[in-house]
């Protein structure tokens, strides 16, 4: 279990003692400054995953402007997330540390048992958000393969033609966009398989030019300067298993070259050794890169893409297959809701309408984060539109919601029956009804006002 250091940052040291005793007995690391210069150093020298900020200090205890200043001080610096605290629960100092930056705010005194939560509920959307970042997705192993679903018709397809090729040896090329899941099926792949050996996954563009022989074949101690000791490559390690190269189209020319040999001969040498070492392991690759245009322009060789793509298997976006929507969102539902201690959300049938037809640039993945933030995030136990933290371009949204074939009638009748379809789509939540319409919350009650349509 992840243990997480809090900083608490206040000139008053009986603030400080009561929430280091809540957050110490609750499992988290604790430290503490009296003032915004100490906070500054314990945010350099450690390793922090929450701060809790008090927006006044000594020489100015009502206007919070030093904490404005620390806040705008840490924005754009990849800072911890910092919740502000103040005194005095002025709604417009909160508005104000919020617009600098704070993801959250508590007025003192507080309530020990919702200052956990909200510090809880940041620290899992600040773990979400570092797992979407491309280089720490490399880190983190895709959830297990075990739980993977193949709902719709051509990913069921996919399937039996999976399983018919997973017990041979053939090399497998996975070709899809980021998020579509194509570490989770080569995990699948490895386990429906006869090998005996390790999956062994390497994203290729995340090893540095100069270390990629090393990684890839190993090295004897004394190779190169940093070799302090012998190192074995990841064709050693996935000896009887599999070996799979993902972001394979990022491989410069040497590189490719390199990999080339080994797949021609099955022979390999580690840095600075002799001895030729068998490669047994069954190859699986994928990768979003357009190959056609790689190997036109000659950035990818030929006979290295046809050593890969033996077989070569698509799999489609998310938006090519909207009937696995639903399962999947449910299935994140209840993932995320177990993982956080909370009880499941149900998504309504508003937000999944707005849901297949979003065009889903991040896949699989950006769904799993959605459901994770709308788990965190919503207070009424219905997912709605509005938890969802869509990004529509002003396109999307009109071929979205195609303005069904209406016969002609004046502008004030279609815009009574808009917002009447609307409403009804949203069960009257107004909010998200207006978040269909792409108008504001103001806009859509000043219209329900107009036409006199009652919300509850
Ligand atoms: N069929 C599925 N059922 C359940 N979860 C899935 C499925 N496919 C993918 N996922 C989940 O979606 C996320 C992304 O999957 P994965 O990492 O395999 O995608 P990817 O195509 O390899 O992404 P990238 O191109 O960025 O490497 C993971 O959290 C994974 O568990």
């Amino acid at each position: 279990m992840t243990i997480h250091t809090v900083l608490i940052v206040d000139d008053k040291a009986d603030v400080r003692l009561s929430l280091k005793f809540l957050f110490k007995n609750n499992g988290f690391t604790v430290l503490e400054a009296s003032d915004l210069a100490k906070a500054h150093l314990q945010i350099q020298g450690n390793s922090i995953d929450l701060v809790l900020l008090d927006m006044n200090y000594e020489f100015d205890t009502t206007s919070g402007d030093e904490g404005l200043k620390f806040l705008k001080q840490m924005q754009g610096v990849s800072a911890p997330p910092i919740i502000a605290m103040t005194a005095w629960s002025s709604i417009n100092l909160a508005v104000e540390a919020m617009r600098f930056g704070a993801k959250d705010f508590f007025a003192k005194p507080w309530d020990n048992h919702a200052v956990l939560m909200m510090a809880k509920k940041h620290l899992a959307l600040a773990d979400i958000e570092r797992v979407s970042t491309p280089i720490n997705r490399a880190k983190v192993q895709s959830s297990s393969s075990a739980s993977l679903l193949w709902h719709s018709p051509a990913m069921q397809q996919l399937k039996r033609q999976i399983d018919r090729i997973a017990k041979t040896d053939a090399t497998v090329f996975l070709r899809g966009e980021n998020g579509t899941g194509k570490t989770c099926i080569a995990q699948y792949i490895h386990q429906q398989s006869l090998r005996s050996g390790a999956f062994v996954g390497v994203n290729v563009a995340a090893i540095p030019e100069n270390l990629f022989e090393s990684e890839l074949f190993g090295h004897k101690k004394g190779a190169f300067t940093d070799a302090k000791q012998d190192r074995e490559g990841r064709f050693t390690t996935a000896a009887a298993g599999t070996l799979f190269l993902d972001e394979i189209g990022t491989l410069t020319l040497g590189q490719q070259a390199k990999l080339l040999r080994v797949l021609e001969s099955h022979e390999f040498e580690r840095i600075g050794d002799n001895h030729t070492h068998i490669a047994d392991c069954r190859i699986l690759c994928a990768s979003n890169a357009d190959f056609e245009q790689l190997i036109a322009s000659a950035e990818f060789r030929t006979d290295l893409y046809f050593r890969l793509n033996t077989i070569e298997l698509e799999i489609p976006p998310l938006r090519e297959r909207i009937e696995d929507i639903t399962v999947l969102a449910e299935h994140f539902i209840a993932l995320h809701s177990k993982k956080y201690q909370l009880n499941p959300p149900t998504l309504t049938p508003a937000a999944l309408a707005v849901m297949q037809t979003y065009s889903w640039p991040g896949n699989i993945r950006e769904l799993s984060h959605m459901m994770a933030r709308a788990v965190l995030m919503t207070e009424n136990g219905n997912i709605g539109p509005s938890d969802l933290s869509l990004k529509r371009s002003h396109n999307e949204v009109e071929q979205a919601n195609p303005i069904p074939a209406l016969s002609l009638m004046t502008l004030e009748e279609a815009e009574l029956k808009l917002l009447k379809m609307a409403m009804a789509q949203c069960n009257n939540q107004v909010e998200d009804a207006a978040l269909l319409l792409g108008i504001s919350k103001s806009a859509i009650y000043r219209r329900l006002e107009k036409f006199n349509i009652k919300t509850k």
